[in-house]
């Protein structure tokens, strides 16, 4: 156990200049490529790697061993990992809560100091490992893992230390006379249970468990079962950045077994979840359950699911929106929660050049292993992603919807799915409501007056309310769709696609059923993780009880 550090802080310190980590190209021949090629050849070589359960630093090797497979070959196993029970889960609870007190009080710039440093290391000496594992583990192309591995990680550590140093820098703006008025920022009572998905590593390592753990929280983290390797990877460089003992638990193992464990627990403070709607449901269900079990009220904050759309006006630039619809659709294999699923164009636009266009480049996509650089799209994560694609698109068929491209996969040596449109003449058919998380789209080609009702259907096909664009060049017509779709997502996108969020660009979250839209990127998921204390003090003492309007 660490002894609580009380050092002295003589100074109001500033960060270093924190910016958006820079994106490389890896082009051909270049020493970016060679060495990733390299890191990505020597962990194919390498591995399996075995990954243990971590609690107060202590690696434990259960011998209760489950498989993550690579996705681009599922006969190569990426790694053996040890899952935890229910008993490591109380271990797990009790080590964070011995380790909240020092943590807490440490310094908020030598807490800070530990992310920054993470930060540099995987920008630097880990770049590639945490790439390459990133890239076999959860099948994501060079491209597509440097968004997420590379930038998207060290954007959050970075920039949450920035909001951390605004949050701790909001005082009451006024003081009355004699007074001094403060606010402190306390992390919560108890521990934070971080819950995280497999498609974004930066979400898992960089948002959900860091967002609480540096606002002074301690943290159970239980990483997704397909993603587990780059997780253990990032945590592994959390602790040579200095994150100490009990901090942060690494606790894989049966979600509901863990997750339940954890929920029922008397100091469960808060739950910082990414992932489905269905499982974010059954959990709050859970916690309000609880709630006379636990000390206070938990924090439950959890960003879910979409069915994003692209609508595209008859001014749009046809070649644009094209292009964006198929980045948004079909990079990372429609995997991430923002990728596009609707799409809405008018119909003498659809059977003008918008649908042969469309078509045309799609048939120019490859799709293949990551470990070749040149594919534009790798499998999706696993077996049962696999057999639901393959499933939404045989039921769209059968409502009538045309499958226009793709609607064909190859699940022998990875999951492989073709990027897939499907043309349908209804708006509410499968395909438009429910979300899938594979590269497939619906188009429906909308009658070219009815670009307002179009607005209004796109607002009530689904549940959720995530990412979307307009594409125009009428602003009255922008602004007018603007208006009619404004509860329709939390992300807005004017001619550009709906995926892609930056951190410190574009805060990320959607509302309805897509999350609490607590704004991931932003000052605002900060908030949820600290419960303020206000702070009153008075100098100078009053004489008497008495008040002037007391006076006769
Ligand atoms: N809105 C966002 O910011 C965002 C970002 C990324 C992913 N997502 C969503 O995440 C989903 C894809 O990720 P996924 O497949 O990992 O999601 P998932 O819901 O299957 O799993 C998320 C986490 O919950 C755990 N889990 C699963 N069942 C559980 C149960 N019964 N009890 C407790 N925990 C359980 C999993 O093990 C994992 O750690 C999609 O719906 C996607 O839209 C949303
Ligand atoms: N922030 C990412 C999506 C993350 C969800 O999976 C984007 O905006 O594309």
């Amino acid at each position: 156990m660490a002894s609580v550090p009380q050092a002295p802080q003589f100074g109001l310190f500033s960060l270093p200049p924190i910016k958006n980590e820079p994106m490389r190209n890896y082009e051909p021949k270049s020493e970016d490529r060679i060495k990733l090629q390299q890191a990505v050849d020597e962990m194919i070589a390498a591995g399996p790697f075995e990954v243990p359960v971590v609690i107060n630093g202590e690696k434990i090797k259960t011998g209760k061993v489950a498989q993550q497979p690579n996705p681009s070959n599922h006969s190569h196993i990426l790694c053996n990992y040890h899952e935890a029970d229910e008993a490591l889960v109380q271990k797990a609870i009790e080590g964070s809560l011995k380790a909240k007190t020092a943590w807490e009080n440490m310094p908020w710039n030598d807490r800070a100091a530990i992310f920054l440093k993470a930060a540099d290391l995987i920008a630097s000496k880990y770049r590639y490992k945490v790439l390459a594992a990133t890239m076999l583990g959860q099948g994501k192309n060079v491209w597509q893992a440097e968004i997420d591995a590379a930038a998207e990680i060290c954007d959050f550590f970075r920039f949450s230390a920035k909001y951390i140093q605004e949050l701790y820098s909001t005082q009451p703006p006024e003081c009355s006379a004699n007074t001094w008025n403060r606010t402190e920022y306390r992390p919560l009572e108890g521990f934070v249970l971080a819950v995280s998905p497999f498609n974004f590593l930066a979400i898992a390592a960089g948002n959900l468990i860091c967002a609480p753990a540096m606002t002074g929280n301690v943290v159970v983290w239980k990483p997704s079962p397909m993603s587990i390797y780059s997780n253990y990877v990032a945590y592994e460089i959390l602790r040579e950045a200095g994150l100490p003992d009990g901090v942060i638990q690494f606790v894989p193992g049966p979600a509901p077994e863990i997750v339940g464990a954890a929920i029922n627990h008397r100091e469960f403070a808060g739950l910082h979840f990414t992932g489905s709607t269905h499982v974010f449901r059954q959990l709050w269900k859970q916690i309000g359950n609880n709630l006379d079990k636990y000390r206070g009220y938990p924090r439950i904050v959890g960003e879910t699911g979409g069915k994003n759309f692209h609508m595209v006006h008859k001014s749009a630039n046809v070649d644009a929106a094209v292009t964006q619809s198929i980045r948004a659709a079909f990079e990372y294999q429609g995997q991430k929660c923002s990728a596009l699923s609707r799409l809405y164009v008018p119909k003498s636009m659809w059977e003008g050049e918008f649908k042969q266009k469309l078509l045309d480049q799609i048939a120019q996509i490859s799709v293949g292993p990551v470990q070749e650089f040149k594919h534009f799209m790798g499998p999706v994560i696993a077996k049962h992603s696999f057999e639901k694609i393959m499933g939404l698109i045989e039921a769209a068929k059968k409502e009538g919807g045309e499958v226009l491209c793709g609607g064909q996969g190859d699940d022998s040596k990875g999951w492989y799915v073709q990027p897939t449109v499907i043309e349908t003449k209804d708006p509410k058919s499968v395909t438009m409501v429910n979300e899938i998380f594979g590269p497939v789209i619906t188009v429906y080609a909308y009658p070219d007056e009815e670009f307002e009702q179009t607005c209004e259907l796109i607002d009530s096909t689904t549940e959720y309310a995530l990412t979307g664009s307009i594409f125009s060049a009428d602003r009255y017509a922008l602004i007018r769709a603007s208006n009619l779709l404004r509860n329709a997502s939390g992300m807005m996108y004017y001619n550009d696609k709906c995926t892609g969020a930056v951190v410190g660009q574009q805060p990320f979250g959607g509302a309805r059923a897509s999350g609490t839209n607590d704004k991931a990127g932003s000052i605002s998921i900060f908030y949820r993780f600290v419960s303020a204390r206000t702070i009153k003090e008075t100098t100078i003492d009053p004489a008497t009880h008495i008040y002037p309007s007391n006076l006769e």
